[in-house]
């Protein structure tokens, strides 16, 4: 079953009102162009868009306001040409409270659901570099357009966490069964051109302004399209996945916790803080 489509009937409230979300100092902020009706969803965590549960959460109700707004489209970028985001947010999971670690990993679920569920068309404009869960965002997305000079990938089991079904799917979805399951594994990082090759991404661009216009040719393509039989399509492709995260996510959330609370993982994420710090004073 279709768990959203897009209304066509909706379409002239649409028309009549336009958007732009958020106060300066927000998590997250959105500008919605009222001639296109594109939106540009820009993460706002300094210093490297770390996913804390609080941007998570602004993530999805950004996502959610926009569903109800009935955008045309969606580019999702980072405040800092340096890092588009730094995956989750280490310190979430440095002996954490229980109840709040349980609640990250739920909130993870939840961004992963909302962005790669949208019925409007949308691409990660990927301005920086993209580890880990900052991959998983650009992966939600239709469509990638990555800058030079930097890095992405599913590096997890670098960092000793397993990566979980939802998000291997989505892997395997982008660059096919075997590359997946490879770098799944090895916790792969590839630069853009790399990227590029393995069909990670779909463009690069040799700095922002060009990205986003290649982000919106992207868009610009679904402008003549019946907006209802491309979103229906869409989720016809990718509602399965997400009904199969949800009906296991219970148990994806305490795999997450007996990983996390590990010692061993404890251990070894003292020492990769610890290197991350180092790397910095050299
Ligand atoms: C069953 C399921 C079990 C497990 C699930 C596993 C996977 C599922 C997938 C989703 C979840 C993934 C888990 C993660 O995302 S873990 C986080 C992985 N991220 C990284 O490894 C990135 C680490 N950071 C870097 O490599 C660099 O910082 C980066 C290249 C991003 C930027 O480099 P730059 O030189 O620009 O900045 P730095 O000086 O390194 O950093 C500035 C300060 O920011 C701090 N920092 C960096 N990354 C993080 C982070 N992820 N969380 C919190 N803080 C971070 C860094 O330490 C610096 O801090 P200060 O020294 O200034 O205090």
């Amino acid at each position: 079953m279709l768990r959203k489509i897009f209304n066509p009937a909706r379409l002239s409230r649409f028309q009549r009102t336009m958007v732009t979300v958020s106060s300066s100092d927000a998590l997250v902020s959105t500008e919605v162009d009222d001639k296109t009706g594109y939106a540009t969803v820009t993460l706002n965590r300094a210093p490297v868009n770390s996913l804390s549960l609080e941007l998570m959460t602004e993530i999805v109700k950004t996502v959610d306001e926009l569903e109800r707004s009935n955008i045309r489209g969606m580019v999702l970028t980072s405040f800092s040409n340096k890092v588009f985001c730094a995956g989750l947010d280490i310190m979430e999971m440095v002996n954490p409270d229980l109840d709040r670690l349980r609640a990250v990993w739920t909130r993870l679920q939840d961004t992963w659901a909302s962005l790669y569920g949208t019925s409007f068309p949308t691409v990660a404009l990927i301005n920086g570099h993209a580890p880990a869960g900052g991959c998983l965002l650009a992966l939600c997305c239709e469509y990638r357009v990555m800058c030079n000079n930097f890095n992405i990938g599913l590096n997890e089991t670098q960092l000793g966490l397993a990566v979980p079904p939802w998000l291997q799917g989505t892997m395997r979805q982008t660059i096919g069964t075997r590359e997946a399951e490879i770098h799944c594994i090895k916790g792969t990082m590839f630069n853009s051109q790399d990227a590029l090759k393995i069909g990670l991404v779909d463009e690069l661009a040799a700095e922002n302004g060009e990205a986003m216009q290649r982000a919106l040719h992207y868009l610009n393509t679904f402008k003549q399209m019946s907006p209802y039989a491309r979103s229906a399509t869409k989720l016809l492709m990718r509602n399965k996945d997400i009904e199969d995260m949800k009906r296991g996510r219970k148990e994806d959330v305490e795999r997450f916790v007996e990983n996390v609370m590990n010692s061993d993982f404890q251990n070894g994420l003292t020492v990769y803080l610890q290197s991350l710090k180092n790397r910095k004073n050299k």
